[in-house]
């Protein structure tokens, strides 16, 4: 998508990732040829095509080409103008890729190419591809020029160090590479993804675009909107996604001595942290959960016994905030990595670079100081932050339906049956349109939600926003399935195929389902929605 920049096993592509053989590539000289002189050259050993006003040499690579020979000694192809052929079947990041590039040996003379993928930071010009707050001509009362400025400068950040990463290991499921924690701890991303709040404090974000006392839930928003582009959710959670969840009880419960040596760490990066209430016997009924913890005798420690399951981060987390069953019922507590503390990789749907793992506690000493709130009143630090984590979970789910739509759109424009583009098509067209309908309601109602946080203290937001916050995600994410679906039947085999046009399509519909349980299942979000308007209605209501 460009949203989506591109890779395969062989090919991970960024637009950043060119820019080394740009040089290269540029000074070799490229012959400028008529289409009359590249038509003689249409013979197995020596064969030229025509791509977007480019010539190519595909005579050595004919052999290597991954759809083999014959496609390309086809009469429409070989010495031919084959562009719309090439569109039907390769994405475009395929001819930016160095390797291929070396194929051009020259250009149709009086001829300019109509076809270039975005360049780092660049907004899609395809309808709907953008929210309309990012789209020409359309108007927005909620985004300032604060906001717009900082958003272009976190899609470059993106763009540049974020997505060639995430392409890449999303293959190889390996952690996020520090280099690019790293770097965004430079511009402070982690702490941003906490949301407004004093750990901003004294901070330069995003190189001093945005003050931290001016920060606010649209910044965060455009954040969140930012990663999900790059198409990859797994490593989407492995950029730290634990401790978007698992930070907040320390933060807003620590003791200061806790917050002071953890908080700091883990925002730079340094150390890695996570949520772990989740255990096989027990998900959303944490009242049900089965860890204990029980205290020495002294008083001085908890004995944590135990284990938890699906726990993003876990794999590589140095903290664990944990809910544990105590005397006096429930409690968060901080464990650090240590004796007793195992973590194993559960293999989820997505890719292993979220680092979900299955953890058992056996015997482990935790100091009583790592207490996150009251002993018993656990359920207090684990619902305080419910609201925000699921309105983190909306921002993503939004914007990567919007980057479904955009893959689509293309797909559908580039992409000919019976003849015609597949837009010819009124069952196709009928898809789109739910696809954009969705996509474009849930924005406008989460950037009104998003409006109520920024005018609502924490209270009013506890009271006011906890059923429309759960409607919109339970929403959001039935709106993601039906997209992920109807996204498959538009691009066909492609659609549950791991490389090649459709390989974001594939990867969506594979993972989505996923976002429609964390948080809560949309059933169980759409429930609460409605228990809070009827704990709500007014005592003289009547018909
Ligand atoms: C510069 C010229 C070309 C290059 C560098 C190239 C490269 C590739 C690559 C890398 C793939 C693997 C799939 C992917 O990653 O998207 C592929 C697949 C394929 N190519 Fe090409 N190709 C070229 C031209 C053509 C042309 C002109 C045709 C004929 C219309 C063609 C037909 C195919 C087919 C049928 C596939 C398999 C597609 C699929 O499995 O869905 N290619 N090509």
């Amino acid at each position: 998508m460009h949203s989506l920049t591109a890779g395969t096993k062989d090919f991970a592509y960024s637009p950043q990732s060119l820019s080394p053989f740009l040089p290269t590539i540029m000074s070799k000289q490229l012959k400028q040829l008529t289409r009359e002189e590249v038509a003689k050259h249409n013979k197995p050993d020596d064969l030229w095509i025509i791509v977007d006003a480019k010539v190519y040499d595909l005579s050595r690579f004919k052999s290597l080409h991954p759809g083999g020979i014959a496609a390309l000694l086809d009469d429409e192809v070989a010495g031919q103008d084959a562009t719309e052929a090439f569109f039907g079947l390769h994405r475009i990041e395929v001819l930016e890729k160095p390797q291929y590039q070396r194929l051009q040996i020259g250009v149709i003379e009086g001829e300019t190419s109509t076809y270039r993928p975005l360049v780092a930071g660049e907004l899609s010009k395809v309808p709907h591809a953008e929210p309309t707050w990012l789209s020409d001509g359309y108007f927005s009362p909620y985004y300032s020029e604060n906001h717009r400025q900082f958003q272009k400068a976190v899609r470059k950040f993106m763009d540049e160090y974020i997505s060639p990463d995430a392409q890449a290991r999303e293959e190889d499921g390996k952690k996020p590479d520090q280099s690019v924690l790293d770097k965004m701890a430079e511009v402070n991303l982690h702490a941003m993804r906490m949301g407004p709040g004093k750990h901003l404090q004294g901070r330069t974000l995003m190189g001093g675009i945005v003050k931290p006392e001016e920060f606010d839930y649209f910044h965060e928003l455009i954040i969140t909107q930012e990663f999900a582009r790059c198409g990859a959710r797994g490593y989407g959670d492995g950029l730290l996604g634990g401790k978007v969840i698992g930070l907040p009880p320390v933060i807003n419960f620590g003791s200061e001595e806790l917050k002071a040596r953890v908080v700091p760490d883990v925002l730079a990066a340094k150390k890695f942290i996570c949520l772990a209430i989740s255990e096989a016997q027990a998900g959303s009924d944490v009242m049900g959960l089965q860890t204990t913890a029980v205290k020495t005798e002294d008083g001085k420690h908890w004995i944590i016994n135990g284990s938890k399951k699906w726990i993003t981060n876990g794999v590589f987390a140095d903290y664990f905030t944990v809910g544990c069953k105590t005397e006096d019922g429930f409690t968060v507590i901080l464990v650090e990595r240590g004796p007793g503390v195992e973590t194993r990789q559960i293999k989820t749907s997505y890719s292993t670079t979220a680092g979900t793992a299955f953890i058992t506690f056996d015997n482990v000493r935790v100091p009583v100081g790592n207490t996150l709130g009251e002993e018993g009143g656990g359920i207090f630090v684990i619902l305080s932050n419910f609201n925000h984590e699921r309105w983190v979970m909306c921002c993503a789910s939004a914007r990567s339906q919007r980057a479904i739509v955009e893959e689509c759109l293309k797909w559908a424009t580039q992409r000919k049956a019976f003849g015609k583009p597949l837009t010819s098509l009124a069952v196709v067209r009928s898809k789109l349109a739910g696809m954009i309908e969705k996509a474009e309601s849930t924005q406008n109602w989460l950037e009104n939600i998003t409006y109520q946080m920024c005018n609502m203290t924490y209270k009013q937001q506890a009271s006011k926003l906890a059923g429309q916050i759960a409607f919109l995600k339970s929403y959001s994410t039935s709106c993601a399935q039906e997209t992920a679906r109807d996204a498959v039947q538009v691009f066909g085999g492609r659609g549950v195929t791991k490389t090649g046009m459709g390989r974001f399509i594939e990867h969506y519909h594979r993972t989505v389902p996923f976002d429609s349980l964390l948080g809560g299942t949309e059933d169980v979000l759409a429930d609460l929605g409605v228990r809070q308007a009827l704990r709500a209605m007014p005592a003289d209501a009547r018909l």
